[in-house]
């Protein structure tokens, strides 16, 4: 199998220990992990060096299995994307279960295969025919390399350097490329909240744009575990970031950053992947990422709500870039676009096309800018969106179509027809199981979300959240926020 070619290629994902400090590239997996990780991972395979971080032999190895995860996981890795290097420490108790299963009966026993082979199964020596295989001899990290090569007929070197998506299939016009965005999505999203607690972005004049942009988040990310990781920040907002009525000088700052408790909440989840990109991978070091998934992100929130919500949303975008987007000419620019606005959205297609027209004016500056100082991605040039390749209904005949002066004639209708689909169903294909949209179902995952998170005794809705979600998901998350707050001491209340 060559995985290292073709259109087949998965490109960079990986994920970075929180603890990543020390430099380790292999993730450290556990019962509680282990099978979200593996589920949710977009490498093909997987390796697993079960250990016990007591044996000295184990310790000894640590060093070799690095310079083997070094090259498949983590940012800066040369083949990112392929196998995703892990490990799992027998001799803490809480895996105990877990070693068992895969028969672990001497240290270190590595593993390899397709990850959701791992995912709630086992490897017993007497197993015939399973894709889980042991790896009997990785004693070095040559000796690994060479087994891995082996088995992908790959030619990876231990010196092989960043890999800069010199091979990446660049083809902006496949539709297809939109489902790994929502790792991208996710990605952003996180990283969008650890700008905001690094940078001590939470102040009293900017909480209520955030509380707003959760709100939006909890009801209408694309990614179930956002939604999920929004609402428990959410409800707990009031505890974690103290209102700074209650406090004096610059503590509130200090406590709504990542050393406060805050710090400790991760809003799409602990799984989700760090320093990857997969839509939102240049080519370069430093272009696209995270700018380019924080579009997504508004993008598939806005054609995610309702008609009623589209005025809310559109200002709830529109306040988070301006107060927590930390490119000063983007959110001056941005915020300007929204200024100019003057009559309120009624309709979701207003917003949607709003926020499509205002990319494009950016594209439109930027196609230039990155022209004259050679800033741009090259594999990614600065174009108005979408390309006829990709939405050839959204361009009016020909005739009509003047380019020359830079102005296209677009049907309107199919563009926000073409943004429904593209950052609505599609965005979610990698994860239709359970993410599919419409009939009532996302915003009943929502009320189940919220219950859940909110451990429920405090909101007294029950069934009746359902409902109020049901009729405006938006509306109701105020709501349940509020009773929340009604809960606390002293009494709070927020617009
Ligand atoms: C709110 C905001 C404002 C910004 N303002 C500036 C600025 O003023 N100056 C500056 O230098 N940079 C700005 N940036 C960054 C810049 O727009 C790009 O994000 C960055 O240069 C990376 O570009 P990219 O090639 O990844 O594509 P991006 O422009 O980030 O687009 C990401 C993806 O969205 C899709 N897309 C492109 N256009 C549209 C559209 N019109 N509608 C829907 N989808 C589309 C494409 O598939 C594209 O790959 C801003 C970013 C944001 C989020």
């Amino acid at each position: 199998v060559s995985v290292s070619s073709g259109s087949q290629r998965v490109i960079l994902r990986s994920i970075i220990k929180e603890n990543n400090q020390d430099g380790d590239f292999a993730i450290d997996l556990n019962t509680t992990n282990f099978d979200t990780v593996l589920k949710e991972t977009p490498a093909p395979y997987v390796i697993v060096e079960f250990f016990a971080h007591w044996c000295p032999a184990c310790r000894n190895y640590k060093p070799q299995y690095e310079k083997v995860a070094r090259l498949f996981n983590g940012a800066d890795a040369s083949h990112p994307g392929i196998i995703l290097m892990t490990r799992v420490d027998c001799a803490s108790t809480i895996n105990s279960n877990l070693c068992d299963k895969f028969s672990v009966d001497h240290y270190p026993m590595l593993f390899w295969g397709p990850p959701k082979k791992f995912v709630g199964g086992g490897w017993g020596p007497n197993q015939e025919k399973s894709e889980i295989l042991p790896i009997e001899n990785g004693r070095t990290a040559d000796v690994l390399l060479g087994w891995i090569n082996k088995q992908l007929g790959s030619s990876y070197g231990l010196d092989d350097g960043k890999y800069e998506n010199e091979h990446l299939q660049t083809n902006t016009s496949d539709p297809g490329q939109i489902a790994k965005a929502i790792y991208d999505v996710e990605e952003a999203t996180s990283t969008a909240f650890s700008i905001i607690l690094d940078h001590k972005m939470i102040k009293p004049e900017t909480r209520a744009s955030l509380i707003k942009f959760l709100q939006l988040l909890v009801a209408h990310h694309p990614s179930r575990r956002c939604r999920k990781g929004s609402a428990d920040v959410l409800v707990n907002f009031d505890d974690l970031c103290p209102s700074s009525t209650m406090l004096v000088n610059n503590e509130e700052a200090e406590s709504c950053s990542k050393k406060g408790a805050i710090g400790n909440y991760q809003i799409c989840g602990k799984e989700v992947p760090r320093g990857y990109w997969m839509y939102c991978r240049g080519s370069k070091n430093d272009t696209r990422g995270f700018s380019c998934g924080l579009w997504v992100l508004l993008h598939s929130l806005s054609v995610r709500v309702e008609d009623g919500e589209s005025n809310m949303a559109f200002r709830s975008a529109c306040d988070f870039i301006h107060n927590f987007f930390v490119c000063e000419e983007c959110r001056q620019h941005f915020y300007e676009m929204c200024l100019s606005v003057s009559t309120p959205f009624k309709k979701a297609r207003d917003f949607a096309l709003w926020l499509w027209r205002a990319h494009n004016q950016v594209n439109k500056r930027l196609i230039k800018e990155e022209a004259s100082l050679g800033t741009g991605d090259p594999e990614f040039p600065k174009a108005i969106w979408p390309p006829k390749q990709l939405c050839s209904s959204c361009y009016l005949s020909p005739s009509k179509t003047s380019e020359e002066n830079n102005k296209i004639d677009w049907d309107e209708d199919e563009v926000f027809k073409f943004l429904v689909s593209y950052y609505g169903k599609e965005l979610v294909t990698l994860y239709k199981d359970n993410e599919q949209q419409g009939g009532g179902k996302t915003e009943k995952i929502v009320a189940e979300e919220l219950v859940a998170s909110t451990n429920a005794v405090v909101v007294p809705v029950g069934a009746a959240l359902a409902i109020a979600v049901a009729s405006c998901a938006f509306g109701a998350l105020a709501y349940i926020w509020r009773s929340r707050q009604k809960n606390r001491k002293p009494r709070r209340s927020w617009n």
